[in-house]
C-alpha cells in the first residue's frame, strides 16, 4: 500500500503472531532482493483499539509512528467493519480514523509533544520553536535553526527559502543521526508558500529520502503555526501529492487528511524470510 508514494507491506499478523528479526525487515523492505518498501506494518490484535499497527523503518528499527501508514490500515480495517470510523493503537497511542469518499482518510494524530526533553533533545532547550543546530558550512550554514516537535515521532523542521534548492539527500544522514537527537530524527525542509500551504521535503529516519511522510507534515504545520507562519489549517505539498493539516485550537489535536492506495494484495514470496534466518 502507499499514502502519496510513501510505500508499505502491510502483513496481517491478527491470526498468528509474526517474530520479526531486523534482519528479516530489511530482507522484505529491501527493494532489489526483497518486496521493497519504506515501512513494513503489521496488523496485530489489539483490546483497546479495532487494531494494533506495529510499525518498522526500512532499516529493521521500530517505531511508533507512521501517518501514511495510518492511513492505509485505517481504510483496510474500516472496509473489513463495514463502518467509515475507526481506532488504530499504536506503541505511541490510541488514533482515531474517519475513512471518507474518494480514498480519502483523516487521522486524529493526538496533541503533538513540544518540550525538549519529549522530542526527545539531548540537552534543553526552553524554546522549541527554533532550537540551536545548523548545517552545512560553518560560515555559510544552508540550514539552521529548526523547530523540533513530536508528534509520535521525532521531526526536526528546518524553514528554507526554497526546498528544492538544498540537497537534503547528502545532509539528511548526518542531521538524523546528529548526538543532539537521542532516538535520532526526521528531517524535514519547509517552504512557506502562504498563509495557508507549505512545501516540505523529508529525510525520514530509517528510510532517508521518502515521497511523503504523514507525521512531517503534522510537524511542519505545528512548527508553521507556532511561528505564526500560517493558519491553523495548511495544505502541505510533498513530493508525492498534498495533504490537509488542521491543528484543532479547542483540544490541540492534529488532524491528518489525505489518500491512500492499495498497490497490490497477496502472499510473501516463499524464501523471502528464509534468506533472512526467520
Ligand atoms: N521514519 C519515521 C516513521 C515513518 C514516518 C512516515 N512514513 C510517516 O508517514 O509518518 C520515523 O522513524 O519516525
Amino acid at each position: 500500500m502507499n499514502g502519496l508514494g510513501n510505500d508499505f507491506v502491510v502483513l496481517d499478523a491478527r491470526a498468528d503472531a509474526l517474530a520479526l528479526v531486523p534482519d528479516a525487515i530489511r530482507a522484505i523492505a529491501d527493494r532489489k532482493e526483497g518486496i521493497g518498501c519504506d515501512q513494513l506494518v503489521a496488523l496485530e490484535p489489539s483490546t483497546k483499539a479495532d487494531v494494533f499497527m506495529r510499525i518498522w523503518n526500512a532499516d529493521g528499527g521500530e517505531v511508533a509512528a507512521c501517518g501514511n501508514a495510518a492511513r492505509c490500515v485505517a481504510a483496510l480495517v474500516a472496509a473489513e467493519q463495514g463502518r467509515p470510523q475507526v481506532s488504530i493503537e499504536t506503541e505511541d497511542q490510541v488514533l482515531g480514523a474517519l475513512v471518507g469518499s474518494d480514498n480519502q482518510v483523516t487521522i486524529d494524530m493526538g496533541v503533538p509533544r513540544l518540550a525538549w526533553n519529549e522530542i526527545p533533545l539531548a540537552e534543553p532547550f526552553h524554546d522549541t520553536r527554533r532550537i540551536e543546530l545548523q548545517a552545512g558550512p560553518i560560515d555559510a550554514p544552508v540550514m539552521h535553526s529548526p523547530a523540533v516537535v513530536n508528534v509520535g515521532n521525532p521531526h526536526a523542521l528546518f524553514f528554507v527559502d526554497d526546498v528544492e534548492a538544498i540537497d537534503l539527500g547528502r545532509i539528511g544522514s548526518m542531521l538524523e543521526h546528529h548526538p543532539l537527537f537521542p532516538e535520532r530524527a526526521n528531517i524535514s525542509l519547509v517552504q512557506v508558500l502562504s498563509p495557508g500551504h507549505l512545501k516540505i521535503r523529508t529525510w525520514e529516519r530509517g528510510a532517508g529520502l521518502t515521497r511523503a511522510c504523514g507525521t512531517a507534515a503534522c510537524a511542519s504545520a505545528v512548527a508553521a503555526i507556532r511561528r505564526e507562519l500560517t493558519g491553523r489549517k495548511v495544505k502541505v505539498s510533498l513530493p508525492g501529492g498534498d495533504l490537509v493539516i488542521e491543528w484543532r485550537e479547542a483540544d490541540g489535536h492534529v488532524l491528518m487528511t489525505g489518500p491512500y492506495a492499495l498497490d497490490f494484495e497477496g502472499t510473501l514470496p516463499e524464501g523471502l524470510l528464509a534468506g533472512a534466518g526467520v
